[in-house]
């Protein structure tokens, strides 16, 4: 991203607080003011002291110096409110604006990209253009105004001086800009060491299990330790360069400092000086010693901005492929009776050679019960994700009650679409929040009601704290099929039309199984149920099955019909007997 496109950016995010912004420039404006002003009463009463000064005179003197810094500290104090405060409030607004933009994208965008990444994108790449946005934008308007207001100020009070201990300055500049880019490079490898940290933690926490199993605890400390000794590397070689860039910024300002003494001394000695104007020119120079050091750390500040504002941008320019049509047709999920077609529905995943969808085509009642099943990778789950658009398929493929799935807004579609994946995620919370995640305002007795359909309420209300049951994390473990029943009860609450089971029984048993598909149909007939599964079993208790095969429908009847034909089916059927009978 040029660095034009990078400032239009800070602009756009600061527009918003504009108004804290100019109050706290022009705050930063009076600081300075005042920090030219106390300098010139401070010569005023040196000039003086070898003059008659009265008590009373100096005072008054002493008096508004006192005053005066006063205001100035209150001034400076509340220009940092302001102006951190923005950089506070912009950081906020880009977090939210990240977590909504992410919600927004398909599930297969965070296949592509890491965990520790989005985090450490929503998370130190947002702090940083806080610190540029606050600190940065305070330090620079403070060194433009003290610059811009003393320097001609020294210069009225003496050219050659000030332009002598001026003459370090261009040294420093270049000193910081020669700096400008490794900084920036460094920083770059800092925050891809701390995102391979972060990943490393996540997945090994998620997997503990695993680790211990095949007994990986010394592998994972290894890389743990490769990774952390990267990050190690980083942060050191960031540290050297800022421990070498600011005290050679401090060195060089001290050098002015003694030019003005040593060429000063003199012209006092001579008398072509006036010990008040001396006095000033050094409080003057001291002044600016601050701000030109701070210069160091703002174009820190801005070497990380501009990466964490590149990587920002990076997720935030990424567009939903799946989102609504130009020309939606109306479908409200409850007029929807469930019918659903194919059409040479056809999908490949990206990056993929072959199709997992090659051309299906059939038509789904409303009300029917349909098993698919078929071997491992055949195209099953990909087949379920496809009807609420959870990948990305062509327009004219999928039909829900003859309209195009593509044409129905997508909270229309989802909403006439229970679905049970593959994994039964829970969320750190209670039974009962779990359960009624589609729809919180359901009443008890009705999330009960959906628990006892799923055959997971007489195990409920053994918990501890019942349907209150903290699970996930900060909670209790459940079993497989538990998990499995929870995530059912949830998707049987919304009570949609249409119903998808993506192997979600698989941690059941076949006889449990079926009485939880009875269930299901006993509740209200008019429900499309689509139930994928390798249980074929419970699949011989659905209307009909759907055998699918490398991405095609190879054959499609009741049980008994495919029983009585040669096939894929049969075979799949002959290999379950064997196995039921091993058990
Ligand atoms: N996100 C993905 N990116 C690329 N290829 C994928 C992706 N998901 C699935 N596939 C591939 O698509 C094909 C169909 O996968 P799918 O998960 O639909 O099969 P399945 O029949 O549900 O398998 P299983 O019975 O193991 O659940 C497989 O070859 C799989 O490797």
């Amino acid at each position: 991203m040029a660095t034009t496109r990078r400032l239009a950016k800070l602009v756009a995010y600061l527009r918003p607080h504009w108004k804290e912004a100019t109050l706290g420039i022009i705050a930063l404006l009076a600081v300075n003011g005042l920090g030219v002003y106390i300098p010139l009463l401070i010569r005023s009463v040196v000039n003086k002291l070898s003059e008659d000064l009265t008590y009373q005179q100096l005072l008054h003197y002493v008096l508004l110096i006192i005053s005066l810094t006063s205001a100035m500290w209150l001034i400076r104090m509340a220009s940092r409110i302001w102006i951190f405060g923005v950089g506070r409030k912009v950081e906020f607004e880009l977090k939210q604006k990240i977590f909504e933009h992410l919600l927004k994208l398909e599930p297969a965008y965070f296949t592509t990209c890491s965990v520790g990444n989005l985090i450490s994108r929503a998370t130190s790449d947002v702090d940083n253009i806080r610190r540029l946005l606050g600190f940065a934008v305070l330090t620079l308007a403070n060194t433009f105004f003290a610059y811009a207001l003393t320097l001609p100020v020294m210069l009225s009070i003496n050219v050659n001086l000030t332009l002598a201990s001026l003459l370090i300055y261009p040294f420093m500049f270049l000193l910081v800009y020669s700096f400008g880019n490794r900084l920036r490079d460094q920083q770059l490898k800092l925050q891809e060491s701390i995102a391979d940290m972060s990943q490393l933690i996540q997945e090994d926490v998620s997997g503990i299990s695993l680790i211990k199993i095949y007994a990986q605890e010394k592998n994972e400390q290894r890389e743990f330790a490769k990774k952390n000794h990267n990050l190690l590397k980083a942060n050191l070689k960031l540290t050297q360069s800022n421990t070498t860039l600011f005290p050679l910024i401090g060195g060089l300002a001290s050098i002015s400092s003694l030019i003005i003494i040593w060429l000063g001394g003199n012209r006092i000695s001579s008398g072509s000086l006036a010990v008040g104007d001396f006095v000033t020119l050094l409080i003057y120079l001291e002044r600016l010693i601050f701000p030109t050091a701070l210069l160091g750390f703002t174009v820190t500040a801005y070497q990380r901005g501009e990466v964490s504002i590149d990587r920002i941008e990076s997720i935030l320019n990424v567009q939903p492929k799946i989102c609504n049509s130009s020309q939606l047709i109306g479908l409200p999920p409850s007029s929807v009776k469930g019918k659903i077609t194919a059409k040479n529905l056809s999908y490949t995943y990206p990056d993929s050679l072959s199709p997992a969808l090659d051309n299906i085509n059939f038509t789904i009642n409303p009300g029917e019960l349909v098993a698919i099943v078929g071997p491992i990778g055949s195209g099953k789950s990909t087949l379920a994700s496809s009807l609420p658009r959870l990948i990305d398929i062509n327009p004219e493929q999928l039909f829900l009650d003859g309209v195009d799935i593509t044409q129905i807004s997508l909270s229309d579609l989802r909403g006439a679409i229970a679905y049970v994946p593959q994994d039964s995620f829970l969320f750190s919370t209670t039974i009962k929040n779990n359960i009624c995640y589609g729809d919180p305002t359901r009443e008890e007795t009705e999330i009960e009601e959906a628990a006892q359909q799923s055959q997971i309420h007489s195990e409920i209300i053994n918990f501890p704290q019942q349907y209150q049951t903290i699970v996930g994390e900060k909670g209790i473990a459940l079993s497989g099929g538990q998990r499995q029943r929870t995530s059912l009860a949830r998707a049987m609450l919304i009570d949609a039309p249409v119903l998808i089971l993506d192997d979600s029984l698989s941690s059941i048993d076949n006889q449990n199984a079926t009485s939880i598909i009875r269930n299901i149909l006993a509740k209200k007939r008019l429900r499309t149920v689509i139930f994928i599964t390798h249980q074929l079993p419970v699949a011989a208790a659905c209307d009909r099955i759907f055998v699918i095969d490398k991405g095609k429908i190879v054959q499609m009847g009741t049980q008994m019909e495919l029983l009585q034909q040669p096939g894929l089916y049969k075979t799949l059927w002959g290999q379950n007997q064997i196995e039921e009978l091993l058990h």
